[in-house]
């Protein structure tokens, strides 16, 4: 469906710009129908965006945060996405918002991938907004190169739902939203920042396997026009 590049002059200009854009879109849904659901990346990049997004003042009860990814690792760990949006999110205002984690403490990922997708399908879809970031392999949600279970995540006909993804360099376990979760959301948003990025997402924009780069199967599938925010 065509991407559409925002280009920021920083970090901080992208973050407010970004947190303004996604207000916006939950409170039309709200206005719309009730509710707003949000599915957010981790990693380093988003934490700005998070703090100036947790600030806006929109009708934070109506709304349900959760993760495009997460890794199969309890909330009180420094490598929980969900610690990460606790922590820079769901403050202030933010704070009334709902919050759906992926991470159950099951005897296995599996068993947690199961439990959030059941949780996960009663929010409906699609997502109103999906907040994606980019590794510098070209990976995004938890769609790594040489993932155990890349093709089925990627694949248009597995069912939305969560998923478990292993792969060398993911650390621990992964629970990750189908690309047919993601791919739809009324605003699809990649968001990077630095050089290094740009230049990995001109890498995937060329010719060349989803396989090799998997953020190709957003830029080149996705049903919504994906909207590329960065800063140098
Ligand atoms: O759980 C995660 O790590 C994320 O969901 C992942 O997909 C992230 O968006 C990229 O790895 C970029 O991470 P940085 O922002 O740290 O570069």
């Amino acid at each position: 469906m065509g991407e559409v590049l925002h280009q920021f002059e920083n970090g901080a200009a992208l973050a407010q710009g970004l947190a303004d854009t996604v207000a916006n879109a939950l409170s039309a849904a709200i206005a719309a129908c009730g509710k707003a659901t949000l599915a957010v990346s981790g990693g380093s990049t988003p934490k700005a965006f998070f703090r100036a997004l947790s600030t806006k003042a929109i009708d934070w009860p109506k709304v349900t945060v959760t993760l495009v990814d997460e890794r199969f690792v309890p909330p009180d760990s420094d490598r929980s996405n969900h610690r990460l949006v606790t922590d820079n999110l769901l403050q202030g205002p933010a704070a009334a918002a709902n919050f759906l984690p992926l991470y159950h403490p099951t005897e296995n990922a599996e068993v947690a991938a199961r439990l959030a997708g059941e949780q996960a399908a009663a929010l409906g879809s699609p997502f109103d907004v999906a907040i994606l970031g980019m590794g510098t392999d070209g990976h995004t949600a938890s769609f790594f190169p040489g993932g155990s279970r890349l093709a089925e995540a990627l694949d248009p006909a597995t069912p939305c739902g969560v998923m478990t993804m292993e792969a060398e360099g993911a650390g621990e376990p992964r629970l990750t939203f189908t690309f047919s979760s993601l791919q739809d959301a009324g605003l699809l948003v990649l968001h990077i920042e630095g050089q290094g990025k740009k230049d990995v997402l001109a890498k995937a924009e060329a010719p060349g396997d989803e396989a090799e780069m998997p953020i190709r199967a957003m830029l080149r599938r996705a049903a919504s026009p994906l909207q590329i925010y960065w800063a140098p």
